[in-house]
């Protein structure tokens, strides 16, 4: 740019659950003073709202039919991210375990994809020094022109261990079943499935402390805006 100014620099992080993408994205947009937006959060949101106004979730017409009804807003400051629902915060009730077990089911329904992918287009855009986002279909779906796509993977144990421990000791046994499903209904649905974009930079990070991915993930920030 001609007054020196950074150009907005776009990062999608995608992966299956426990990956580390909400604890790498917040940090790395903490670190390099981008927005935040975790689009898991906007589809628990959703669902939140289908629950509480007794919507029948195995019916994905009476989903698609009041898609367009709540209004969605989330805060996308890395240090104190937000989601409210018509006004209402959420960010409680949407981590529990009854919309956890909904989710998949409601973020599959195109109607509802449709009206969250604009919504977070639209954020993306309005981003000026630049935006994390982190789901499942960012860089194949959402912002596919991203300046840098990071794929987060880690073994299944990993991952259930990580839970568990973030859960005060729920069993490892059933925390891995529940992530591995979840992850072969999100991967598994027709629209917009979780995937690795062509283009997406995979990092495993099983044997990876969150230290070190964060330092991964900035580093490979660095060299995109260095233009490396
Ligand atoms: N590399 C790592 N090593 C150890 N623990 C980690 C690592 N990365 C993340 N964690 C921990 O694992 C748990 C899950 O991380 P996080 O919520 O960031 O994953 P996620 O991919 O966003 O999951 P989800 O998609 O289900 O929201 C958190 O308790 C986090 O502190
Ligand atoms: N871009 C996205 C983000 C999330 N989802 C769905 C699928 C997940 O199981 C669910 C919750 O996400 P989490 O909070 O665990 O990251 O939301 C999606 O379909 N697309």
């Amino acid at each position: 740019m001609e007054n020196g100014a950074a150009q907005p620099v776009i990062v999608a992080i995608d992966g299956p659950s426990g990956t580390g993408k909400s604890s790498t994205s917040k940090a790395v947009a903490a670190q390099l003073g981008l927005s935040y937006l975790d689009t898991g959060a906007q589809y628990r949101a959703i669902t939140w709202w289908m629950v509480t106004n007794g919507i029948d979730i195995q019916d994905p017409s009476a989903i698609a039919a009041v898609a367009g009804k709540p209004e969605i807003v989330s805060g996308t400051d890395p240090k104190d991210p937000t989601i409210t629902v018509d006004g209402t915060d959420v960010a409680g009730p949407i981590r529990g375990q009854d919309v956890t077990s909904k989710v998949s089911a409601v973020s599959a329904v195109p109607e509802v994809r449709a009206r969250i992918t604009e919504l977070q287009r639209s954020i993306a855009a309005s981003a000026v020094t630049g935006i994390v986002v982190e789901g499942r279909d960012i860089g194949t779906t959402v912002l596919p022109d991203a300046d840098l796509k990071i794929f987060l993977t880690a073994s299944a144990e990993a991952r259930a261990a990580r839970r568990s421990g973030e859960l005060k000791g729920a069993d490892l046994h059933t925390t891995r079943e529940a992530l591995v499903q979840r992850d072969a209904a999100d991967s598994s649905r027709k629209t917009s499935p979780l995937a690795k974009a062509g283009d997406a930079v995979e990092v495993d990070t099983t044997e990876l402390t969150l230290t070190q991915v964060i330092e991964c993930v900035v580093t490979l920030v660095e060299e995109k805006r260095a233009g490396k």
